[in-house]
C-alpha cells in the first residue's frame, strides 16, 4: 500500500501534457486553456475617446475659469459615441462629446457637463481642468501587439470579453482530456431499463461524467462492462484511439469477481499501484496499458467519488497545463458535526461555507452517496485523530 501523494505522482507522471489544440468559437472559450500566446491585433481603445459626457476643450483655455467668472467657449458641434465627425479645433472653442465619442485631435481634456452651463452654441465652463483629464488615450486598456494571454492561460468570462474587445471570433485552445468511462459489474443496469432481482442502476458513472464534462474534460465513452475480462479488453481495444484516459469503477478489491487488476496485468498492462493509504476507496488501482493510463476506482459510490476527486483533478492539471483545475485546499474551522478517531487517513464529506465547515449527521458509509446532496468538499482526517467542533481542518473542494 502506498501513500496518496506517491500514488498521485505516479499517475500524473504517466499522463503526457496535451499538445493538440483546436479553434473554438469565442462564446465557447470560457473554461478552456490557451494553446499559444494571444496577441492584440489592435489597441483598445484605438482612438482617443471621451470618458464623460461633457465638452472637449483645450486645458489652457480654461485655466482661470470659475463659477463667478466662467470661461465662454464657442461650441463647434456635438459628437456621439460611434460618430465620425470632423471638426477643426482651435483655441477658444469646444466640442460637445458623449462618453465613448472620438475626440478631435487637438483638444486635450473633457470637462464634465455638470461643471458647465450645458450651453448649445456657447458653453460656460466653471472650473479649470488638467490636460489629459477625462479622456482615454489610445491603448489605455491594451497596447497593439501586446501579448494579452500567455500560452496555457485559463480563460474565464472576463478573458472572453477581453478577446471580444480585440475582435477575436475563434480562440486556439488545448483540446480537452478525452475520458472513457467503464462501470464494471454484472449487477449494473442502465437507468431506463427494468431492474431484475438484485440488480442496481449504474449511478456512479453519471456523477463522474458530470464532473468531467463540467470543466476541462470530455466523456468519449460511457458504458457498462460485465465482470468479464474479455469484454473489458475488447472495450479498451476498440476505444483506445478515442481516449487519453480510461476510468473504470468496481472490480478492484479482493472478491472473486474483482478482475480488473489481474486482467490488465495479464494483458500487458503495467500496474502503477494497487491499494492506497486512504479511506474510503482504499483498493484504487492504476496501470499503464498500451500507452494509455487506466485509473480504476472503487465500486462503492462514495468511495469512487473520493478516488475521483483526489486523483482526477491533479491529472487534469497535468494534462491542461494549468493549476486552475486543481482541488482547492484551505483551512477551515469545524463548526458542527464530528467523526470518531480513524485507523487510516480518511476523507470525510462536508459542507464548506467561507472558512467554516460542517459534517453532516447522516451516515458516512462508502456505499452511500445520497448525503453528498448539499456537501461540497472533503475534510482530511488524520490517522488516529478524531474530528471535533472547533478543530482547524484541511478541506479540499473541486474546481469551478
Ligand atoms: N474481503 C474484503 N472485502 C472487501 C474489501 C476488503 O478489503 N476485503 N474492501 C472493501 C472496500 S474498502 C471496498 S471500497 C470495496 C471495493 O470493491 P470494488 O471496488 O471491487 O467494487 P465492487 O465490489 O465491484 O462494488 C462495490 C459496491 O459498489 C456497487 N457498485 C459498483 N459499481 C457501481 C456503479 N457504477 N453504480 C452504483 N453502484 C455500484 C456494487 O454493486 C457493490 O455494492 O470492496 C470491499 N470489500
Ligand atoms: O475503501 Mo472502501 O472504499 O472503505 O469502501
Amino acid at each position: 500500500m502506498i501513500e496518496l501523494e506517491q500514488a498521485i505522482a505516479l499517475v500524473t507522471g504517466a499522463l503526457s501534457p496535451q499538445i493538440d489544440s483546436e479553434l473554438v468559437p469565442l462564446a465557447q472559450a470560457s473554461g478552456r486553456v490557451t494553446a499559444c500566446a494571444l496577441k492584440a491585433p489592435l489597441a483598445v481603445p484605438n482612438f482617443v475617446r471621451s470618458a464623460m459626457d461633457g465638452y472637449a476643450v483645450y486645458a489652457t483655455d480654461v485655466v482661470r475659469a470659475s463659477p463667478e467668472q466662467p470661461r465662454r467657449l464657442t461650441v463647434l458641434g456635438t459628437i456621439y459615441a460611434g460618430d465620425h465627425m470632423s471638426y477643426t479645433p482651435r483655441m477658444g472653442t469646444a466640442v460637445r462629446v458623449m462618453t465613448g465619442a472620438a475626440i478631435p485631435p487637438g483638444y486635450d481634456a473633457v470637462v464634465k457637463q455638470e461643471l458647465t452651463d450645458q450651453g448649445q452654441a456657447v458653453v460656460q465652463i466653471y472650473q479649470p481642468i488638467k490636460a489629459g483629464k477625462n479622456l482615454m488615450p489610445i491603448g489605455e486598456d491594451i497596447i497593439s501587439g501586446q501579448v494579452v494571454f500567455e500560452p496555457y492561460t485559463y480563460l474565464n468570462g472576463d478573458s472572453v470579453g477581453i478577446l471580444a474587445s480585440l475582435g477575436y471570433t475563434t480562440v486556439p485552445v488545448l483540446q480537452r482530456l478525452r475520458v472513457g468511462l467503464i462501470a464494471t459489474g454484472n449487477e449494473l443496469v442502465i437507468p431506463g431499463q427494468p431492474l431484475a432481482p438484485n440488480q442496481i442502476y449504474n449511478s456512479t458513472i453519471y456523477s463522474l461524467a458530470a464532473y468531467i464534462e463540467r470543466t476541462g474534460g470530455q466523456v468519449v465513452l460511457q458504458t457498462i462492462c460485465q465482470d468479464n475480462p474479455a469484454e473489458l479488453m475488447a472495450l479498451l481495444t476498440q476505444n483506445k484511439q478515442k481516449a487519453d484516459l480510461f476510468i473504470t469503477t468496481g472490480g478492484i478489491s479482493v472478491g472473486a469477481k474483482d478482475f480488473i487488476p489481474a486482467t490488465l496485468t495479464a494483458n500487458g498492462g503495467q500496474p502503477l499501484f494497487h491499494f492506497v493509504n486512504l479511506r474510503p476507496g482504499t483498493p484504487i488501482f492504476a496501470a499503464n496499458w498500451q500507452h494509455k493510463l487506466i485509473l480504476s476506482l472503487s465500486g462503492n459510490p462514495f468511495a469512487a467519488m473520493v478516488n475521483f476527486h483526489l486523483f482526477y483533478w491533479p491529472l487534469l492539471v497535468r494534462f491542461q497545463r494549468n493549476e486552475h483545475f486543481n482541488l482547492k485546499k484551505q483551512t477551515a474551522r469545524l463548526v458542527a458535526g464530528k467523526m470518531p478517531a480513524t485507523s487510516m487517513r480518511r476523507f470525510v464529506r462536508a459542507k464548506l461555507t467561507g472558512t467554516e465547515v460542517v459534517i453532516d449527521k447522516k451516515g458516512h458509509y462508502a456505499s452511500v452517496l445520497h448525503n453528498m446532496i448539499d456537501n461540497n468538499c472533503l475534510i482530511e482526517q488524520i490517522k488516529g485523530k478524531s474530528l471535533q467542533v472547533g478543530d482547524q481542518v484541511t478541506v479540499y473542494s473541486w474546481p469551478d
